[in-house]
Formats: C-alpha cells, structure tokens, sequence
C-alpha cells in the first residue's frame, strides 16, 4: 500500500472580482497548508476504482474527487489496472478546508508514483484543474496566490509560524450555493498586496490585519451560527479570525501556545469540531 498525505488549506484572503461568461468567479486568494490531513492508501488491483472510507459523508462512488483523479489518470494514460484507495478522512467535509480537493490531488501525486507516469506537478496541477478549482492549490501546497478560477497558483513564501484553531459548525455549506449568493456590489475586498507584504516580511501582525474573505458575509447571512463562533473564538483570546473559504469552518490564528487551552476548550462547550494545528505553509519537499 502506498500512502500519501492530504493536507486542508485555509484561505488567509479570498477575493472575488466578478463573475465570468462561464459561470465561474474570477478570485483571487492567499491559500495555506494547516497540520491536518487525510490519509490516502493507494493499493494496485486488476480493475476498477474502488473507493473505501468509513465516513459516512463521503461518497463512495464516481461522485468522490479521489475517484474522479484516478479515473482521469486512467483514461488519459490509458492505465489497464485499477486501483483501490483508502480514505482516512480527518478533514471536516463541506467545511470549507478543500478537503475533497486535497484528496484528489493526493491521489494524483500518488498514482503518479504507483503507475510510474513521471509527470512533473505542473502536469499534475493541469489535469487537476479538471477535477476542482481548488485542485492546482492542492498538488503544490505551501502557500501561494490563487488567480483565474482558483487554478493560477504563483508561489508564496511560508507565513510566520502560529497556531490555528479550526472550528465547524454542524452544517455543511455548498460552494456553489454561497458564490450564487454572492453580490459584487455589495462585497468587501480583502487587500491582498498588503497580505502579501505581510507574508514576505513575516510580519505576523500584517497578516492578521490583512485576513479577509469576499464570501464571508454571505456564508454568514445564510448562516448565523458563524458569526458566533468568530465571536466566540475572539473572546477567548485569538488574535484574528476569519472563515476560510466558502465556510463554514472558521479557523483562528494564535502565536502564543498558552492561550490554546481556553480557546479550544471554550469552543468545545457549543461546537463539535475543534482541532488546534499548526500552519504548515511550506511546500513538502517529498510530495
Ligand atoms: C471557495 C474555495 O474553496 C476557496 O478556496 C474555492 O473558490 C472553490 O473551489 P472548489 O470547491 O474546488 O470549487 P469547484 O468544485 O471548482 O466549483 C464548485 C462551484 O463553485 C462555484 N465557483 C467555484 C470557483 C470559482 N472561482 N467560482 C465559482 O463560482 C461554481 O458555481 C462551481 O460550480
Ligand atoms: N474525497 C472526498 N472527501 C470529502 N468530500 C468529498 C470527497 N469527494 C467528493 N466529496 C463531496 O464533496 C462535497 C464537498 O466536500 P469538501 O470536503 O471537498 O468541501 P470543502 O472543504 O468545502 O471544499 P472546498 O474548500 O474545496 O470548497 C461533499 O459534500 C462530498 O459529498
């Protein structure tokens, strides 16, 4: 069985400029890599793509983006064999953590090795754009600036190092529906040039001034328990906070290790889902 790690991301910003002929938005986000993955096993078999995962959220069939990843290798590669992957999901599903994304893009970088494609991860990220927009962020990881529909991804170097708190609300949010609720007129902007000063200088006061998100309002609109767990992850002590992605989970940036107690055990008392990890923001050198 091969293994291969699947890291969630959190948007530091998230703007969105208008909407496109083709449906999509045009964005233009700051993402990075947090210290909580999913496990991927890859395991050759005759025939087939066949998923496994106890989760009970995740689809086991054509619908789940690992399988999607596997079956566009297959077919654009021509592969004969089939492959079994197992999914140890410890990502929040439909949080807003790419956790789908991540998969697929695992699972690219994974078969890549298993069906000895030798494909660079330019190559990977391109088929990868097929899958999600989210997928190109995914194969490099680290942190980086995300143009276009999310797939133009020019490399950023790692923020200063902090915790983050992550917490999700019961709910699951469609990322559809919240960029469908989305009016231009009446978002706010992030500004990510000073976001990216802020990263380049490990500035970590700037990048905690600078966190912002076009599509917080209308994820909080929709659902207002949001809005209280950034209120409550403020009050017991982060220094900034901010929903990631299209929501719900809201993660929290802390550098000092002492508060993370009260913060996560504060959360835990109204909210499932509290994971406390560090930023990764590197790149992995062995992926
Ligand atoms: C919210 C983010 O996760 C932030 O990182 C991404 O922008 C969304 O990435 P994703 O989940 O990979 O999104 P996709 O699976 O490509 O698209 C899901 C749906 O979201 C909307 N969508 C997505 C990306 C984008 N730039 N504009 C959009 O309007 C479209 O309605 C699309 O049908
Ligand atoms: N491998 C997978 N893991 C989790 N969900 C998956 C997977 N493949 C497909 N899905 C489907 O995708 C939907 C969105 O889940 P996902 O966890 O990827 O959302 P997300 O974290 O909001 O992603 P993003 O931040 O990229 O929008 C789920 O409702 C689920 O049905």
């Amino acid at each position: 069985m091969l293994y291969v790690k699947a890291p969630a991301k959190i948007n530091l910003t998230l703007d969105v400029l208008h909407k496109r002929p083709d449906n999509y938005h045009e964005v233009e986000m700051i993402m990075t890599t947090v210290d909580l993955a999913d496990r991927i096993g890859l395991m050759e078999t005759e025939r087939g793509i066949h998923i496994e995962s106890a989760d009970r959220f995740v689809p086991n069939d054509s619908r789940n983006l690992a399988y999607q990843a596997a079956k566009l290798l297959k077919d654009t590669y021509h592969i004969k064999s089939g492959v079994i992957i197992k999914l140890d999901k410890q990502i929040p599903v439909a949080a807003g953590l790419a956790g789908g994304s991540s998969d697929a893009a695992a699972t690219l970088k994974g078969l890549n090795k298993l069906w000895n494609l030798n494909l660079s991860l330019d190559e990977l990220a391109e088929l990868g754009t097929k899958i999600g927009s989210d997928v190109a962020f995914c194969v490099y990881g680290g942190t980086a600036l995300a143009k276009g529909r999310g797939e133009i991804i020019q490399q950023l170097p790692a923020p200063p190092n902090c915790w983050v708190i992550l917490a999700k609300p019961t709910i699951g949010v469609s990322t559809a529906e919240v960029y469908g609720a989305f009016d231009v007129n009446k978002a706010e902007h992030p500004n990510t040039q000073k976001m990216i000063e802020a990263i380049e200088n490990k500035d970590y006061a700037g990048v905690c001034a600078n966190l912002g998100n076009a599509l917080e309002s209308v994820t909080l609109s929709l659902y207002p328990e949001v809005a209280q767990i950034k209120d409550q992850m403020k009050k017991f002590g982060a220094d900034a906070v901010l929903m990631s992605g299209s929501g719900p989970t809201v993660f929290g940036l802390v550098q000092q290790e002492a508060r993370i107690p009260r913060i996560y055990n504060g959360l835990r008392g109204f909210c499932a889902e509290v994971y406390a990890v560090r930023l990764v923001g590197e790149r992995d050198p062995l992926a």
